[in-house]
């Protein structure tokens, strides 16, 4: 939509949403109710579009960069090959040498994915975003309707927030809690089966994580899971026990079975403005940031035309 002026309201921007936390690692995890064409298209453009920008000049201001490393298993998965494995590269099964290093699992794959560091990314876009003359409002939306009065159109990307603001109580918070850790030698990933356990080598510090605890809001970190999440990862990577802990983080993972990816109309003073929603993504989005964002771009087209934007009182 390149003839429309864009202004992104939001209560909380870069570093205070749960993206600047995020390991910004690129995998995923298959939603059941999705079609796997679509959930296989939003993967792979936004690992491309990440990975032209982790080839350019722009890489370092950005924070996205290949990053490589091993995912393992205690049990055989019954999906042996995820969805996605064609679009990351040099994807393949650990060897028996490999699995050594691993003695608590009896399977693994090994490949090399993108990491978008969004303490990083975020800003760099919202630069951009500014450069090119977008608007920027720090406010707290309540009511669609009365903000729908003076825009033609309004994409919802308020993640968990759409819990209230559409109230879509299919959305609810898995919270994640995970440690900034200081180990410089450490350069390739580990991930361990459902990922409860996994230690993300960044550029200022190693993620190490996590716990995934559903319908729990709590925003304060809490000791004992900081203990537990340092125990199974000195067991997974036992060098970390000479590392030092630099920070710890906590952030609401905006959970639901399916992201929403859809579109309605508000009816507002006699017009029927496009309500294009993009939220839900779980553990998944910066994994699935730019596909979605370019479905959403597409349903608002639809919209747009089916519909052409009418005088606002
Ligand atoms: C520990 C942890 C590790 C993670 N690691 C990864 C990873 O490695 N890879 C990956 O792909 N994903 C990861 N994620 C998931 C990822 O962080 C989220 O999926 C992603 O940040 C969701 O983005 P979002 O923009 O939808 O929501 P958010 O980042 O939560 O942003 C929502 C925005 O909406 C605004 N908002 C909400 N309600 C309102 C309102 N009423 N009015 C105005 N503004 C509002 C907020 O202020 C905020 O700006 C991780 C998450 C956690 C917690
Ligand atoms: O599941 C993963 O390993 C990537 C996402 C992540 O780190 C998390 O959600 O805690």
């Amino acid at each position: 939509l390149p003839y429309c002026s864009v202004t992104v309201i939001a209560e909380k921007f870069s570093p205070d949403t749960t993206g600047d936390g995020a390991a910004g690692i690129l995998l995923a995890k298959e939603f059941p109710d999705i079609p796997i064409e679509r959930q296989r298209r939003w993967f792979k453009e936004t690992f491309d579009h990440l990975l032209a920008i982790a080839d350019s000049p722009q890489a370092a201001d950005a924070g996205v960069y290949l990053s490589s490393g091993y995912h393992v298993f205690k049990e055989i998965p019954c999906e042996k090959k995820p969805y996605w494995s064609d679009f990351v590269f040099g994807f393949r099964y650990m060897t028996d040498h490999e699995m050594k290093r691993f003695p608590n699992h009896k399977f693994g794959q090994a490949f090399t994915t993108l990491k978008c560091e969004c303490l990083s990314y975020l800003p760099w876009l919202e630069k951009r975003f500014r450069a090119v003359g977008g608007q920027i409002i720090y406010e707290k939306v309540t009511d669609l309707h009365k903000l729908a009065q003076n825009y033609d159109a309004i994409l919802n990307c308020s993640g968990l927030g759409s819990r209230f603001l559409v109230k879509d109580e299919e959305v609810y918070p898995v919270r994640g809690q995970m440690l900034k850790i200081s180990a410089p030698w450490l350069k390739n990933f580990v991930r361990d089966g459902d990922g409860l356990t996994y230690i993300y080598p960044g550029i200022r510090y190693v993620n190490i994580g996590g716990t995934r605890q559903a319908d729990d809001w709590r925003m304060e970190v809490d000791k004992e899971d900081s203990k537990g999440i340092l125990e199974r990862c000195c067991q997974l990577e036992p060098s970390l026990r000479a590392s030092q802990v630099m920070g710890e983080w906590v952030g609401l993972r905006p959970t639901r079975a399916n992201p929403r990816v859809e579109r309605e109309y508000l009816h507002v003073q006699g017009r029927q403005v496009p309500l294009v929603h993009n939220y839900g993504h779980g553990s998944c989005g910066v994994t699935l940031s730019w596909g979605t964002a370019l479905d959403t771009l597409d349903l608002l087209r639809q919209s747009l035309s089916e519909k052409p934007p009418q005088a606002r009182l």
